[in-house]
């Protein structure tokens, strides 16, 4: 069952699945590793998936990006049907992602080798490869370490480098697959900013993560279990409203912890906080 559905036809779909399954094998036993989503994710949007390990994140990531085949159903990413070869040779092409070890997922020894990689790869022409290379480093913050030897990079600067590679293939979704899980506090809030101001700036972002701040500060919250949706909708309706969270065993985020003291205390649910920001703003109206 999927709570609060949400949906927003009016714009173009990123994404769109109808009835997608996978299943797997694993040695003699099929696994049910995704059954019946039925998902549609705008262009522009920003949309948070969450699970526990296992329940299916990466499968979905994999076949929204081309790379994996579902075993039954729909799925077209940007307009394509995945289902043809063609058009998932393609969706290659316009979805990129940004993986959890930043140190996987470099190639070149310096910075702007590693950006240029891809774009030598595209067949992109050497003047337009040069500006994209230093617009790419520019964005990330790393235009001062273009060349300098890839391992002398902290882990979140790799993983600054990694978006930089995205971004110079100039992607229509950017997908970040539990991202910030080997950062430091540090380092794990400046992907996350990051990410927020490439969003900001066009590009449709799924932010796949299992940190609940995480999931608190984006717009729209998918939770899969167990292969299936069982929740689409925004992250105060599941905070707030859906009991999942207490269902599923997650722990609270800080401020939601304060906010069911709030709830408890008789505050509308529109008001309760999810950020420090919306805290702070709370208590200002209180006092
Ligand atoms: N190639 C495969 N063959 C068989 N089973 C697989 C394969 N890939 C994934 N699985 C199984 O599918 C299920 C979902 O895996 P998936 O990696 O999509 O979950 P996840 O939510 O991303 O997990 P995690 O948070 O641990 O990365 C797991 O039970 C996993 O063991």
């Amino acid at each position: 069952m999927v709570i609060h559905p949400f949906r927003k036809e009016s714009r173009t779909a990123m994404i769109h699945a109808s009835g997608l399954s996978l299943s797997l094998r694993d040695g003699q036993r099929v696994l049910p590793v995704l059954q019946d989503i039925d998902l549609h994710i705008d262009t522009g949007e920003w949309v948070t998936l969450t699970g526990a390990n296992g329940s299916g994140k990466s499968s979905l990531v994999r076949i929204v990006n081309g790379l994996l085949l579902p075993t039954a159903g729909e799925v077209a990413t940007n307009g394509l049907d995945l289902r043809s070869p063609g058009n998932r040779r393609q969706v290659k092409r316009t979805v990129q992602t940004v993986f959890q070890n930043p140190l996987s997922q470099t190639v070149g020894s310096t910075p702007e080798e590693d950006v240029a990689f891809g774009l030598e790869n595209r067949g992109i022409p050497g003047e337009e490869m040069h500006l994209r290379v230093a617009q790419a480093l520019k964005l990330t913050g790393l235009e001062d370490k273009a060349s300098r030897p890839v391992e002398e990079l902290s882990g979140g600067e790799r993983q600054r480098l990694a978006i930089a590679c995205c971004m110079a293939l100039e992607p229509e979704l950017l997908i970040f697959d539990e991202a910030t899980s080997m950062l430091d506090p540090i380092s794990r809030n400046g992907i996350f900013a990051l990410a927020r101001e490439l969003w900001k700036r066009g590009v449709t972002v799924l932010w796949v993560t299992q940190r609940m701040e995480e999931l608190a500060a984006g717009e729209r919250a998918l939770v899969l279990e167990q292969g299936r949706l069982l929740y689409d909708g925004t992250p105060r309706g599941l905070f707030y409203g859906s009991g999942l969270p207490a269902a599923l065993g997650w722990e609270d985020p800080p401020v939601v912890a304060v906010g069911r003291v709030m709830q408890d205390g008789g505050w509308p649910q529109g008001q309760l906080p999810l950020t420090e920001h919306e805290l702070e703003e709370a208590l200002c109206r209180f006092s």
